[in-house]
């Protein structure tokens, strides 16, 4: 790449990573030790990029994640995030005795969007993502896949202009999996971006770069 498109790229980037470390600090006194998880993540994601993040169990992928969001602070490095930031954890964060529509209705209010706005996005999330029946139902009586599905579609209500998954097909079917790219490949079109952190990679094709989490460090493949 020559030094120009390199410096648009840079332009572009909607959120960033500099030279992250992260160590937890594991059992008791006096056999106390520290961890190290992260030592120096650097990369950034730009504008209309569909990028996979692949390691594999235990290499740090959540606790990367978690530090892009803000929810981990890092002990090292900074975080530049330029865009809004929609965020899927790998655990769903949801309420087992609210049913579908009240968890949109109550992420929305979260998020500062109006009612309308709300409901319209509700619809089109079911309707994308082929769970409309269960508008109703309770989280503790949906299945896993719905449940991941619901835990997609709050992440995306606010239309933010980078998505962060984590582990986001798990649980889903041959026929959700086909939707959810669908709904990604809707997003890159419209120059938002998404990161998709994943123990593995099925469809390589489908990304525009995949980097590795391995020893603490992020590497172009
Ligand atoms: N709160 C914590 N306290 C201590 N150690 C932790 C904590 N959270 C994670 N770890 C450790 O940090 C390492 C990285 O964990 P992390 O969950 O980030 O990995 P991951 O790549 O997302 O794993 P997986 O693919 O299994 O979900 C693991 O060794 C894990 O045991």
């Amino acid at each position: 790449m020559d030094a120009i498109a390199q410096s648009t790229r840079t332009a572009r980037a909607v959120l960033a990573a500099h030279a992250i470390d992260k160590a937890y600090r594991r059992g008791a006194w006096p056999v106390r030790r520290v961890v190290p998880v992260l030592s120096g993540v650097s990369f950034s994601l730009q504008a209309g990029e569909i990028v996979g993040l692949v390691g594999e169990n235990g290499s740090g992928k959540s606790t990367l994640m978690k530090i892009l969001v803000g929810a981990l602070a890092p002990d090292a490095g900074e975080v530049e995030r330029v865009a809004r930031l929609g965020y899927c954890p790998q655990v769903p964060q949801l309420y087992e005795r609210l049913t579908c529509d009240e968890h949109f209705e109550l992420f929305g209010h979260a998020y500062g969007i109006d009612a309308r706005q709300e409901r319209d996005a509700r619809r089109a999330l079911y309707e994308s993502l082929g769970f409309g029946r269960y508008a109703g139902t309770r989280v503790g009586q949906l299945s896993g896949g719905t449940v991941a599905k619901l835990n997609l579609g709050l992440a995306l209500l606010a239309d933010p202009d980078v998505l962060l998954l984590d582990e986001p097909y798990a649980g889903f079917d041959w026929d959700t999996y086909l939707r959810f790219w669908n709904l990604v490949a809707e997003r890159r079109a419209t120059g938002r971006s998404v990161l998709i952190i994943s123990h593995f990679v099925a469809d390589e094709e489908r990304f525009d770069r995949i980097l590795d989490l391995r020893d603490g460090r992020v590497v172009p493949r």
